[in-house]
């Protein structure tokens, strides 16, 4: 499909086991005025190092730069939860989007992809390019608390082979794209706990002191986990799941007939139940320390 969508122009090429493909950009299909963005493959964009450093954090307008500070007093605990609800929508679709391609495993191997002075898989060089553009507009601090390595290896190991079929289906360059969706869906949710964090320690600063300070990391976590917050957002990722991913067929059902679903509902719950909140509640845990707050007026993610 993604040979077949693009043949007619010359879009950027990257060979995958030994065969040139075109990956399926997601816009300019349609306007045959537009060009298709310049995307040099072959030549990294080494020379603007500089250039990405100096923009962290900071807005250029002429010759005057302004610091970047969040200013929209939106750092309440109902405001970041409202955020993280959000964000279940995100994740929901990206993995729906996902879900329509097989595993493609190609598209993790370095050896089948090739592209001039980069070693890696797809999705490596995908997401290095990706984050390399994302660094110019986000601020620095995003990085401070990596959970990537983790986020990494659970979306490969524990949700691609429950969520596609096995195989491939030459799909690859959306594979990556989309796969690049999720990561970064999933790591922008986790990262939230410092957001998380922030509100739950502004709330009731001497209690969370108390803990800190005797250093006492059962009772951190006691005060930043909600049992009941975590059922309820269990249920309703698995209610949204349904709801989005649920294939609406042109006939009416018959009675008796059974929805079908494009990923399997319970997965997306059992995601934020094993990973996605305890990775969280590890954010959460990390952040709190006198030293540390307050981190906002920061960030405007
Ligand atoms: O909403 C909160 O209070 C959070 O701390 C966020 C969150 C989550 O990841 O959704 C994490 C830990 C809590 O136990 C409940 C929920």
């Amino acid at each position: 499909m993604e040979a077949k969508l693009l043949s007619a122009s010359s879009p950027p090429s990257f060979s995958v086991n030994g065969a040139t493909k075109f990956s399926r950009p997601s816009l300019v299909l349609t306007s045959p005025t537009r060009e298709f963005p310049i995307f040099k493959l072959q030549c990294p964009a080494r020379s603007s190092n500089k250039i990405i450093q100096s923009v962290h954090a900071s807005k250029s307008i002429g010759t005057v730069t302004t610091q970047r500070v969040d200013d929209s007093e939106n750092l309440t605990l109902d405001a970041v939860r409202y955020s993280l609800i959000r964000q279940e929508d995100s994740i929901i679709f990206s993995l729906l989007e996902r879900a329509q391609y097989c595993q493609n495993k190609s598209t993790y191997d370095p050896d089948s992809f090739s592209i001039e002075g980069f070693h890696g898989s797809l999705i490596q060089y995908m997401l290095r390019e990706t984050e390399k553009l994302h660094a110019q507009v986000l601020h620095p601090i995003a990085d401070k608390i990596n959970m990537n390595p983790k986020v990494w290896e659970i979306y490969f190991k524990n949700i691609v082979p429950k969520l596609a079929k096995e195989g491939e289906d030459g799909n690859c360059g959306s594979t990556a794209v989309c796969d690049a969706m999720c990561l970064q869906a999933l790591s922008k949710r986790i990262r939230y706990g410092k957001f998380v964090a922030e509100c739950k320690f502004r709330d009731s600063p001497e209690a969370y002191q108390a803990a800190i300070k005797e250093q006492d990391r059962d009772g951190l976590m006691n005060l930043l986990k909600f049992p009941k917050v975590e059922e309820s957002v269990k249920k309703r990722v698995e209610m949204k799941t349904r709801t989005y991913g649920q294939e609406v067929p042109v006939e009416i059902c018959k009675d008796g007939d059974c929805p079908t679903y494009k990923i399997n509902p319970s997965l997306v719950a059992d995601l934020y139940g094993e990973w996605i909140m305890p990775l969280t509640k590890e954010v959460l845990g990390n952040k709190p320390s006198t030293s540390n707050f307050p981190i906002t007026r920061v960030v405007r993610m």
